[in-house]
């Protein structure tokens, strides 16, 4: 089912899609802050953004909501069918530009995958700063002004429900723990949720500008109100060439502490964990790619929280490149957020979670008319509904972890969310 937004009823449906680049006149750009600056209403904001590169959009042109296997598969012809009713002039042509869908898929079949086409997106990329407007001839004009942003209002005070979740974490920790030792897979990522309630409906901009900032390194992510900042990159593509930033394996704190990294560079623990990430991820790659370049030690990635390990995969597609999109749906769910074997993780994940992940670390980014797109896994995020926000971690279990560090580890990875939160009131 998707619907096409139109100025009103009597509106002509065939729309036309302009891309120029953006006047400076019209506002900074600068800086992430500048793009997220840019967003004109607490919600309904649409957000990738990493450093000072990437797009913020809002209005809907078309929307498409799924479910089930083929998800990704839809969406894709969906957003075909959105383009071939659009008449596009894009004189820049580059990664990005002309029509996007933004598309953050469920973690499970039964979980809701959404695809949005804004009406304005505002790129900033290697080669500049353009908008691209879709809406009826002559209203997608690109000279028309950006709306003036509406007041920020912070969201008072926050209240969390601890419903025992931390709890059923560790148990849940535990049981996982003994089936891997029984030989029953080897690695599982197991994730809970806590609820926050606001005072006031919590505007999506206020936690987009303060993740951006804390977490300059991330993927500052929003589509249909899941907000975060993820560290891992699950698949980029730009013509043939692609890359992935694999992270699994963590230790606490994150920068200027060379002493956490280096230990955790040793964890055999961490080590192993890490690896069933990486082979996850070149094992669906490689049959895709003429060459794939794939680093066979680690290297510590460090967050203001927190220090992962990382391995940066690098390759070029074959002739027949598929779109990113299909590229995010063959990869998820990589063993940094389901498992090994990843169908007996998928099961376990099932039996041992009393909850539904929703969107949460699922795939979630953009993608263009070129195939070409980028997304992160959608970690350290909330999905934000008027005053609720529900946060969700998780954490890589493997035979020797540590049901209260696992659970201390999950608590860490909300914190880029409860700051923003709570530093905004
Ligand atoms: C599942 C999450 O993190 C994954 C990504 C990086 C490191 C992870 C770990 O060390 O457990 C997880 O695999 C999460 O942030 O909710």
């Amino acid at each position: 089912m998707w619907a096409l937004v139109t100025a009103s009823p009597t509106t002509r449906l065939v729309a036309s899609s302009v891309t120029a680049r953006l006047d400076r006149t019209e506002g900074t750009t600068d800086g992430p802050a500048g793009l997220i600056g840019l967003l004109p209403a607490p919600t309904g904001s649409i957000c990738f953004v990493r450093g000072d590169r990437g797009f913020v959009g809002w209005g809907v042109h078309a929307r498409f909501t799924a479910t089930g296997p083929d998800a990704a598969a839809r969406i894709q012809e969906w957003f075909a069918q959105v383009q071939a009713g659009l008449t596009v002039t894009d004189p820049i042509a580059e990664a990005g530009t002309g029509p996007l869908a933004f598309v953050s898929l469920g973690f499970d079949d039964t979980d809701v995958a959404v695809a949005v086409v804004p009406q304005v997106v505002v790129g900033r990329t290697a080669h500049g700063t353009f908008v691209t407007r879709i809406g009826p001839a002559g209203e997608s004009a690109p000279d028309a002004g950006l709306p003036v942003p509406a007041p920020i209002r912070g969201p008072g005070r926050i209240r969390y429900t601890d419903d025992g979740s931390v709890a059923g974490f560790t148990q849940a920790v535990t049981a996982a723990t003994d089936r891997i030792r029984r030989g029953e897979l080897d690695k599982v990522v197991l994730a809970h949720d806590l609820v926050a309630t606001a005072a006031r409906t919590v505007d999506e901009r206020l936690l987009l500008a303060r993740l951006a900032a804390d977490y300059p390194g991330c993927w500052t992510f929003d589509v249909q109100g899941l907000v975060g900042a993820s560290p891992e990159l699950l698949i980029r593509r730009q013509g043939r060439h692609i890359a992935s930033r694999v992270l699994a394996g963590t230790a606490w704190p994150g920068h200027a502490d060379a002493a956490v990294a280096a230990e955790l560079m040793r964890s055999p623990k961490d080590v192993a964990e890490h690896a069933y990430a990486v082979r996850s991820v070149s094992e669906v790659l490689a049959p895709a790619c003429d060459h794939l370049d794939v680093p066979d030690r680690p290297t510590p990635l460090e967050l203001a929280n927190l220090t992962h390990l990382s391995t940066d995969i690098t390759g070029r597609l074959g002739e027949i490149a598929p779109t990113a999109l299909e590229l995010a749906a063959r990869l998820h769910p990589t063993a940094a957020v389901g498992g090994s074997p990843t169908p007996v993780a998928r099961q376990v994940i099932r039996e041992l979670e009393p909850m539904n992940r929703g969107r949460y670390a699922a795939p979630v980014g953009w993608i263009d008319g070129r195939g070409d797109g980028e997304f992160a896994i959608a970690l350290r995020c909330a999905q934000v509904d008027g005053r609720t926000v529900r946060l969700l971690a998780g954490c890589g279990i493997v035979a020797d972890s540590d049901p209260e560090t696992e659970a201390r580890e999950a608590q860490i990875k909300m914190v880029p969310i409860r700051h923003a939160l709570e530093s905004t009131r």
